[in-house]
This record gives structure tokens, sequence and C-alpha cells, in this order.
């Protein structure tokens, strides 16, 4: 039986934010049929409207065909059910999954469980994570919790919900803000019906439909690269009697590395890079996606994409796309030491900077690196 990888979608933003009316609005559109939900509800959180009547096996059909449950145990153990209903018929056959989180929830335990169990990861693609910030209280929440800004920092998709409640200068100011915490997301006004199907998903590195591999906005380098010249406390905010002295302590805290090297690199090199960035950064590394050239096998790119420890098994596309080969990683991270990141890339791909040790000095003592603050 030949079988194709359910797409998983995270849906987050905080509580209130408004990820269920976009939810709702998305699943009437007859491109996501066969797709479950799965709400994940903590305690603390009211039962969603969605799930009128409990049904004995959790699952609910909806209006509209899809499914929908919530999260009872683990959230592994909930795909796991899905996936084995899905396949042995007893539902219909899941194209896609949905995983909306609690306002509360940090994703990235999310991301760990889709990614991170070895069967899981077989049966699961992980599409991409969309995060909706409300135009009214985003910024305070933003200011006012770690949570919020990790949503926002992890996402593919952003998507401003309650635009046309806001003052103009606030959107703008929110955006700007949010092009700083995650510069490579594409971010999408859900009133202007900027936010629909097409937009929010099929945002992974492989689009089954077209068989092809996007990598640039995979990695979001289109939006980087239009964002790189802001700067984090210059967003137009004049004559709203706005003082410039913000106090943004979290997203201060949230930074996006892109490493890029023209050349190929051995595959040892990248594992030993890997596995030490990891063992050093990994729980300040919230999210780490990218390709890679290995000299070993040239015509293909090695696919690296990681939440925090967890690197998801490597995999090979089967073709390089059009556009610059080499190696190219964004890194998302919390609390991540850049000068530290940097330094120990440039060390392994062979492009030592002042004062730092060469790629096998490393390996053999990772303390030795200049500067080493992990
Ligand atoms: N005016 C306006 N109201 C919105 C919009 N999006 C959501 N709302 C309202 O905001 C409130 C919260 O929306 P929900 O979709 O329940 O938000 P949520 O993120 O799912 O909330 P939790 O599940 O509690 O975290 C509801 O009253 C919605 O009707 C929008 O774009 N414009």
């Amino acid at each position: 039986m030949h079988n194709t990888p359910i797409a998983v979608s995270v849906l987050t933003g905080f509580l209130g934010a408004g990820k269920t009316t976009l939810l709702n609005r998305l699943l009437k559109d007859p491109a996501l049929e066969n797709t479950a939900v799965i709400i994940n509800e903590f305690g603390e959180v009211s039962v969603d409207h969605m799930l009128v009547e409990q049904a004995s096996d959790g699952i609910i059909q909806l209006a509209d065909g899809c499914l929908c449950c919530t999260v009872r145990g683990e959230l592994v153990d909930t795909l796991a059910e899905l996936i084995e209903k899905s396949q042995t018929g007893k539902i219909q056959p899941l194209k896609r999954i949905v995983v909306e989180t609690t306002g509360l929830a940090d994703p990235v335990p999310v991301l760990q469980s889709i990614m991170g169990d070895p069967v899981l990861a077989r049966m699961l693609r992980l599409d991409g994570v969309i995060c909706v910030v409300d135009a009214v209280n985003g910024a305070a929440t933003l200011s006012a919790h770690e949570q919020a800004v990790r949503q926002a920092a992890v996402a593919d998709r952003i998507v401003i919900s309650k635009a046309e409640l806001a003052e103009p200068h606030e959107e703008a100011s929110l955006r700007a803000r949010l092009s700083v915490i995650n510069p490579s997301a594409e971010v999408l006004d859900a009133g202007r019906g900027e936010a629909g199907v097409s937009q929010l998903f099929e945002c992974g590195l492989y689009n089954p439909q077209t068989k092809t591999a996007d990598v640039r906005r995979w990695l979001g380098e289109d939006q980087a690269h239009n964002h790189q010249h802001h700067d984090h406390h210059d967003h137009d905010c004049e004559g709203h009697g706005c003082t410039h002295h913000h106090h943004h302590h979290h997203d201060e805290r949230v930074k996006s590395i892109s490493l890029v090297h023209d050349k190929p690199v051995s595959y040892s090199t990248v594992e030993m890079f890997l596995d030490l960035l990891r063992s050093t950064q990994g729980e300040h590394l919230l999210r780490m996606k990218g390709v890679i050239e290995v000299v070993e096998d040239m015509d293909r790119p090695l696919v690296i994409h990681g939440v925090q420890k967890l690197l998801h098994p490597p995999a090979w596309l089967p073709e390089w796309p059009e556009g610059p080969r080499g190696t190219r990683l964004v890194l998302i991270g919390y609390d991540l030491s850049e000068d530290y990141t940097r330094k120990l890339f440039s060390a392994f791909v062979g492009e030592p900077m002042i004062d730092t040790a060469d790629g096998a000095a490393l390996s053999d003592n990772p303390l030795a690196i200049a500067g080493f603050k992990a």
C-alpha cells in the first residue's frame, strides 16, 4: 500500500486571537476535504464551540465533512490513532491534519511531537506553522507573554486578525514588529481575504501537487530580503504618541540567523556541526530548516528540518531546484548565541574567522571556540 504522508499544519496564536474563526472559514473550502482537526485543549481553556457533542471515540464529524477531535492524552497518541483509523478505513482517508494549539501553548513541543516520533515522522509531513495575531491586542500580548513571541517566531505564515478594529498605525507598527521577530514569515491580513487555503497551506518544501520543491519560498528568503533594512526600534510610529522606548524584552530574545556557504561540504562535517550545535544550543533552537550541498552526493540537496535538539530524519530532495546551491540554513532561536553559532558554522565549513579554531580541533574540544558562551 502506498502511503502518502499526511500533511500537518499547526495553527497557533494567543488566546482569543481568532484561530477558531479562521479555521471555521478555511474548512468551508472544498480544498480542505479529508482534513481532520485536532484541538489541543488544556484544562484551563474552555471546550471549543466546535465540539458541540462528544462522540465515544472523541472524533466528531463536522457539518462540512471534516473530522474534529481533542487531544486526550499525548498529541502523539491522538495522531497515531487518527492515522490508524484513516488507514484501516474506520474514518475517511485523511489528506491533512490541522492541529490547533491552545492560545497559551508553546508551539515547539507540538512540533516536536510531530517530527520527533520515528513512526509518525514517516507517516506525516509538517507542512507549516500558521500563527494568528490579533491587530488590536497583538502588541500588548507580545510584550506580556513569551509564548506569544515564540508562536510568531516559529511561524511560516502569520495571519493578522481584527485589523478592521485597529487603527492603521497600530497594524503598521505590529507588522514592523513581527517582521523583526520573524523576518521570513509571510504576513497576511485575514480581513482582506489574504488568508485563504492556497496562501496558508502547502508552505512546506516539497509540494506533492506540483512535484516541485521551492527552497526560497520554504526558507522565506524573499520575505527576509524585504525586511533586512528594518531597524529594531525604528518602526514608523511617530505622531501617534509612541515614545520609541518600547520594552520588547521577549522580542529581543528571538533571533533568526541565516547561515550560507556556497561550496559543498562533507556529510561528516554536516553531522558534526549539527551535533555540536544541538548539544550546545539545542534548548535555544526553536526551529531550524535548510538545505545542504553534500560532497558525497552533489546532485541532490540534503534537507535539514529540526526543532530544538530534535532533527527530522535527514531527507534528500530528488534534485536541485533552479537557483543557488550550497548550504542555506535558517535558525530561529530564543536566547540563541549568534556569535557562537556563526563561529561554529565558519569553523566547520572551513572558513575559520580570526581567533577561531578549525573544525577538527572543535570536534575534539568544542570548548576551544573563542568566545564560547553556550
Ligand atoms: N472583528 C473581528 N473579530 C474577530 C476576528 N477574528 C476573530 N474575531 C472574534 O474574536 C473572538 C475570538 O475568536 P476565536 O476564533 O474564538 O479565537 P481563538 O484564537 O480560537 O480563541 P481561543 O480558542 O480562546 O484561544 C471571537 O469573538 C471572534 O468572533 C476578526 O478578524 N475580526
